[in-house]
């Protein structure tokens, strides 16, 4: 532990001093997470005093002030990890592809969601990590990504439907995040369990009780061994995860019974059932075997990845078109054209450009994953820098996002036009779905479904924001409107 806890990160540090890179002095034990604390706490503790988008001072208070300070690169420490601030993009564009193999989530990390989500896909390491991307990729590309949007429309309707029977019984205001965050669940929910999906829904909600415990661990795993005390917080944790699996298992169970019993002739075409599929080829040629263990962790891990962050992304980008309705008649009048009074469907999305843009627009202001972290697992070379084994490097998406130096002066305007040549899109300034080879596996689905979703939703509503409405942007892992979003719905046939 002496050499977790202190040789190993002292070496990082007077490596990287060596190189010019320099911080915030860091305390015993704590490092810098008082410091961070405080800031956070004073730049958060009031609302916006408008609707505007220059939010990168009120969610990386830590980062403006450091980086004037210390320069683009400083170290900070979180704990007793050191933590190497990366905001160049050509050197993040050769970690993220070049060294994808020899970083990747450190322990800490780990530590924090290994009773949430456990090693799934998005905390797995090197040959793991290898081998379960190769598994889960297929069912997000093609045929099989396109056959979810049959889930994706009637999930939609169904919200749809709720939504006019509210307006028909008077009401007009809605919270809207409430409603996305229902329904990227239930799609979600449908994609892994298909016919079980309502059990499916029963987890999730417990799943995310457990996120929002496991959301506070920085607080509680930062002491070296607090993970051991048999704290309120630690027998909370593990009694959540057991029911967890105890529903998941019998999910399991009961797809295993019908395949032993010779009523069904595979696990179902559903992301379990090919998890379960793949199990019982037993062992791939190259030793990598899934057990059930893992199948639970994967599961837990795409409902996790794969619903929030849509649901946020949805959110964020209904408070942008309510506040600049041109951009909704843009939407609807490209809709209007693309389907002539026909249903929506999968080849319309790639032509509905308008929507497109804005989506990016959005993500780009809002990301929901607005920080990517790092660690080097190996001596790694990067451009003039040397990044020692163990440093964990950093990137501030949102600050990239924001930057006027990339952006131009209205970095911090919504301008979806700016999304009109491809440049950006594929550029190495934007990456809300991080980049290289460990890229979001979801992007093609949470593309899709953020797509359907808008898109009908646009079709029979337009929405102004709620006067209601309080502009409170707040990380939380993710990042998240601290009150919700507040729109005035109204049906198109009464306008
Ligand atoms: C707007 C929605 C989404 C955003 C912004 C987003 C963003 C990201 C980002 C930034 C990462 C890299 C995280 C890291 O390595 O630290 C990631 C990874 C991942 N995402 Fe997404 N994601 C979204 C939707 C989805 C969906 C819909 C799914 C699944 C259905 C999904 C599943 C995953 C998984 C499994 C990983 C781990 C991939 C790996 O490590 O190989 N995500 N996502």
């Amino acid at each position: 532990s002496i050499i977790c806890y202190w040789v190993s990160p002292r070496r990082i540090q007077k490596i990287m001093e060596k190189q010019g890179v320099r911080g915030p002095k860091p305390r015993f034990l704590v490092g810098n997470i008082l410091d961070t604390a405080s800031l956070l706490s004073k730049s958060t503790a009031n609302d916006c005093r408008s609707i505007h988008h220059d939010i990168v001072s009120r969610l990386l208070p830590h980062y403006i002030l450091w980086s004037k300070t210390y320069g683009k690169r400083f170290i900070f420490w979180n704990g007793v990890e050191p933590r190497m601030c990366l905001t160049e993009t050509e050197l993040i564009k050769e970690l993220l592809s070049k060294y994808s193999s020899l970083s990747g989530k450190s322990w800490l990390q780990q530590q924090g969601s290994k009773h949430f989500i456990g090693r799934g896909l998005l905390m797995a390491n090197g040959d793991d990590w290898y081998h379960q991307r190769h598994i889960v990729a297929p069912a997000f590309m093609g045929d099989k990504l396109k056959s979810y949007a049959g889930y994706m429309v009637d999930c939609t309707k169904q919200m749809l439907t709720s939504l006019e029977n509210a307006i028909a019984n008077g009401q007009t205001e809605f919270e809207i995040g409430d409603y996305m965050t229902r329904l990227t669940a239930d799609i979600i929910s449908r994609t892994e369990f298909d016919t079980n999906y309502e059990k499916g829904k029963q987890i999730f909600h417990l799943l995310t009780v457990l996120q929002n415990l496991c959301a506070r661990s920085t607080r509680h795993l930062w002491f070296p061994g607090s993970r051991f005390f048999p704290s309120k917080y630690n027998r909370e944790i593990k009694s959540l995860k057991s029911e967890v699996e105890r529903l998941l298992m019998e999910i399991i169970q009961s797809r295993k019974d019908c395949v032993e019993i010779g009523r069904s002739s595979s696990h179902g075409n559903d992301l379990l059932g090919m998890l379960l599929n793949e199990m019982q080829k037993k062992k791939s040629g190259n030793g990598f075997s899934l057990n059930l263990q893992v199948i639970m962790d994967e599961c837990k891990t795409f409902f996790f990845a794969g619903h929030d962050t849509t649901a946020l992304l949805l959110t964020w980008t209904m408070m942008l078109l309510a506040t600049n309705p041109p951009w909704q008649h843009k939407i609807r009048a490209q809709l209007k054209q693309l389907c002539n009074g026909s249903p929506l469907c999968v080849e319309h999305l790639s032509k509905l450009t308008q929507l497109n843009m804005v989506i990016n627009e959005s993500l780009r202001l809002y990301p929901p994953a607005s920080l990517l972290p790092r660690m080097a697992f190996e001596d790694i070379k990067l451009g003039d820098l040397l990044i020692p084994k163990g440093l964990s490097i950093w990137i501030p998406v949102l600050a990239i996002h924001h930057s006027q130096e990339i952006w131009g002066k209205d970095a911090n305007e919504f301008n979806p036009n700016r999304f009109a040549s491809k440049s950006y899109a594929a550029g190495r300034h934007f990456m809300p779905f991080a980049a290289g080879p460990r890229n979001c596996v979801g992007q093609g689905f949470a593309l899709m479904e953020a797509k359907i979703i808008l898109a009908m939703l646009i079709s029979k509503f337009s929405f102004t924001i709620s006067p209601n409405y309080r502009h409170a942007p707040l990380v939380v892992l993710t990042m998240k409107p601290k009150y919700g979003v507040q729109i005035l719905l109204k049906p198109l046939s009464d306008l």
